[in-house]
């Protein structure tokens, strides 16, 4: 599927890092669903338990998809397209240290660009968007046109 059949998406934080704390995390994905809320019609629900759209999760190398993360640096985290089953969950590589601050790596910016991709966006070749494939600290906010238009194509 292209995207989500319906506007109002659920999602889990499976686990936690150990880099901050848990309300911290929360706050960093709240802000970068946000992101996306703001330029759609989108609505996210949070889930403490059970089988959510998305569902997020820290792991490292081989996580149980068979798309091993890499240790430190490299590959950060990759979430799957708008779907059942793996569809649309959230992978975070727990051998990168993740920050709230300027720090590689900022949690809300790279949970920011792997949300855009659960819902189904791919990358920009804009260096100044935030589904630009190279992590950048600054981008996300505002989104870039190239975010905006994008998304709005799949949910406007
Ligand atoms: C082929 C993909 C699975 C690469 C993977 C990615 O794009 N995940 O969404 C990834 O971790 N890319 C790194 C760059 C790399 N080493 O390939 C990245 O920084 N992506 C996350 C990111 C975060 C925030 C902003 C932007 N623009 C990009
Ligand atoms: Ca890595
Ligand atoms: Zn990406």
């Amino acid at each position: 599927k292209l995207k989500w059949q319906t506007h109002n998406i659920t999602f889990r934080i499976v686990n936690y890092t150990p880099d901050l704390q848990k309300a911290d995390v929360d706050r960093a994905i709240r802000k970068a669903l946000n992101v996306w809320a703001d330029v759609t019609p989108l609505t996210f629900k949070k889930m403490s338990q059970g089988i959510a759209d998305i569902m997020i999760s820290f792991g490292s190398k081989e996580h149980g998809d068979y798309n091993p993360f890499d240790g430190p640096n490299g590959l950060l985290a990759h979430a799957y397209p708008p779907g059942p089953g793996i569809g649309g969950d959230t992978h975070f590589d727990e051998d990168e240290l993740w920050t709230k601050d300027s720090n590689a790596y900022n949690l809300y910016i790279v949970a920011a660009h792997e949300l855009g991709h659960a819902l189904g966006m791919s990358h920009s070749s804009d260096p100044g968007a935030l589904m630009y494939p190279i992590y950048a600290y600054g981008t996300g906010y505002p989104l870039a046109e190239d975010d905006i238009e994008g998304i709005q194509d799949l949910y406007g």
